[in-house]
């Protein structure tokens, strides 16, 4: 086997990528640009939100609530104040607006020196203020603008001049990624039309969308009489419902801000817009959920704890490198009887795989003592690392949090992919075996990053596992609004015909005995990655 550089990947990034957006003035390069046996330095991106909006004295909402979010999220957030608000859990007792002059001094001291990656803007409460935002963007021009149309606050006082709405529409959301009212702010921009069911959030998404923004965000979570919180994206083609369990809390203050610069941190770290959206909602749920019972102040809405998760030591928010379904090209998966018959330790058949040029791994060890599987999910993490290839631990959650993988995968009878996200956080990869398209819509429900589909051959490594073939991997992926990964049965005769199926959204192969099962896993996995490559470059 000749030791010549392995092929890079030819298959391009989702259109709807991040990298698409305007005018980026940093690109992180792909860690599969490079051949994966070259051990890389990893450079280490902090992600930048800066925030435009109003003080908060209660600390529930506006720029507190912004870095808070941020910070539990993984991102930098620095920030431009545009007024002072006296508040508390009883309402707005007091707003003082910061010189106009003096928010362009602030904008530009921060989008002149430091790298910002996404902008997002709160309160906005006069009409110069978003002319000054505007032309500061125009000369420093950032990845995303993420704007959250700020009017009332949640007790109900104003909190912009009414003569900004214009402009508002005008200037500012034709320069936005994303705008994010909730039903009485998509009302008010839209001239005091009422909102009472999903279909009318829909019609107001549509309408919102015609001022000029990539996707528009219109919020349930004020609607009445329903135990779910129905939000609507619109991406100008496609309606997608987003829905959430409503929790019963006093201490709302604050999802709105924080909803908004938690899509901008997932922005600043690579996600695709929908994918940010659904973290963010998902960490707002399990925020309030947390929160629910907290008491801070003696009024009707009370804050929440964004840092929730710092209670649930050992949370760690891990790599911080968004997934990128490139990965799951050549997924190598252990197994520890096949090692052991073959003379290999976890640690040698992992570096010998990463050698060969496998995209992601997991360590599936099913007949393996904790103690000892620990040790050497550790080892591996570090080489893993090293390689900058994701390393996933099969079923294991307490292993991958103790060694800090980079996720975990389960299948239908494990822990849920919804418990694992709320245990792993949002900086995680959780992938999920699926056989059917109801499986993958509940996969991607619970926030799952990509599936595993299969057996898509016979197997003798996993027991009792039908094989669904072509057509059932093909039915599965139809159905998937996540990446695929095919899996059982995979070996060197028929990888190639899995990838020439050329479904978009089948991404590779994951497989076990083909690799492992094998005396020289180096060289299989090098043939087999030669074998995909030329299957896709066929496509
Ligand atoms: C990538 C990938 N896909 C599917 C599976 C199977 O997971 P599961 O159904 O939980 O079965 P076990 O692997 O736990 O036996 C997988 N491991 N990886
Ligand atoms: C874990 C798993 N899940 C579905 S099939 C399978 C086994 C895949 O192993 P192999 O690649 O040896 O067929
Ligand atoms: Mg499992």
């Amino acid at each position: 086997m000749s030791s010549a550089p392995l092929q890079p990947i030819l298959r391009p990034h989702p259109p709807s990528s991040i990298s698409s957006f305007s005018s980026p003035r940093r690109t992180r390069p792909s860690p599969l640009a490079r051949p994966c046996r070259l051990a890389a330095a990893r450079e280490m991106p902090w992600p930048h939100v800066l925030t435009v909006a109003g003080s908060d004295s209660g600390g529930g909402a506006g720029i507190q609530a912004d870095v808070k979010a941020c910070a539990a999220l993984g991102a930098y957030c620095s920030s431009v104040i545009t007024a002072v608000t006296a508040q508390n859990t009883a309402g707005v007792q007091g707003v003082h607006l910061v010189p106009e002059e003096f928010i362009r001094k602030q904008l530009n001291s921060v989008l002149s020196d430091m790298s910002v990656d996404v902008v997002k803007t709160g309160m906005l409460p006069s009409v110069g203020i978003v002319q000054i935002l505007c032309e500061s963007l125009r000369k420093f021009p950032v990845k995303a603008l993420v704007v959250d149309p700020v009017m009332v606050s949640t007790s109900g006082d104003s909190l912009s001049d009414p003569s900004t709405l214009k402009n508002y529409r005008d200037e500012l959301f034709a320069m936005a990624d994303i705008v994010t009212p909730n039903v009485k702010e998509a009302s008010k921009l839209l001239g005091g039309v009422s909102l009472h069911t999903v279909s009318d959030m829909r019609d107001a998404a549509a309408s919102i969308y015609k001022f000029g923004p990539r996707y528009v965000l219109v919020k349930g979570g004020d609607m009445p009489d329903s135990s779910e919180a129905i939000d609507v994206f619109y991406d100008g083609k496609e309606f997608i419902e987003l829905r959430g369990h409503r929790i019963k809390t006093r201490n709302t203050h604050g999802t709105g801000c924080t909803l908004a610069s938690s899509i901008a941190a997932e922005l600043a770290k690579g996600s695709t817009m929908l994918h940010a959206v659904r973290v963010a909602k998902n960490f707002v749920e399990s925020a309030l959920d947390h929160s629910k019972d907290l008491t801070i102040g003696n009024g009707p809405q009370g804050p929440f704890d964004h840092l929730f998760r710092l209670k649930f030591p050992p949370y760690n928010i891990g790599s911080q490198q968004r997934f990128n379904p490139d990965s799951l090209f050549l997924y190598a998966v252990t197994d520890s009887r096949m090692n052991k018959k073959w003379g290999h330790s976890i640690e040698d058949a992992v570096k010998a795989a990463i050698e060969g040029g496998a995209t992601i791994v997991q360590l599936r060890e099913k007949d393996v003592e904790s103690r000892e599987f620990l040790e050497a999910a550790k080892a591996c993490v570090e080489i893993c690392k090293s390689s900058g290839v994701p390393l996933l631990i099969n079923d294991r959650v307490d292993i991958a949090l103790a060694c800090n993988a980079d996720g975990v995968h389960v299948g239908q009878s494990d822990i849920s992919a919804r418990k694992v996200r709320e245990l792993l956080g949002p900086g995680k990869i959780i992938g999920v075996s699926c056989k059917t398209p109801a499986q993958a819509e509940q996969a991607w429900n619970d926030g799952a990053d990509y599936i595993g589909c299969g057996g898509v051959f016979p197997t003798t490594t996993k027991a009792n596992n039908p094989t669904l073939g072509f057509e059932g991997l093909k039915t599965v992926c139809l159905a998937s609004k996540l990446p695929v990964v095919a899996i059982g049965g995979i070996n060197a005769t028929n990888a190639g015909s899995v990838m020439e199926l050329g479904i978009p959204n089948l991404k590779g192969v994951a497989v076990v005995s083909a690799l492992f099962d094998r005396e020289h896993v180096m060289a299989e996995t090098m043939n087999l990655r030669s074998i995909l490559t030329n299957a896709l470059c066929s496509v």
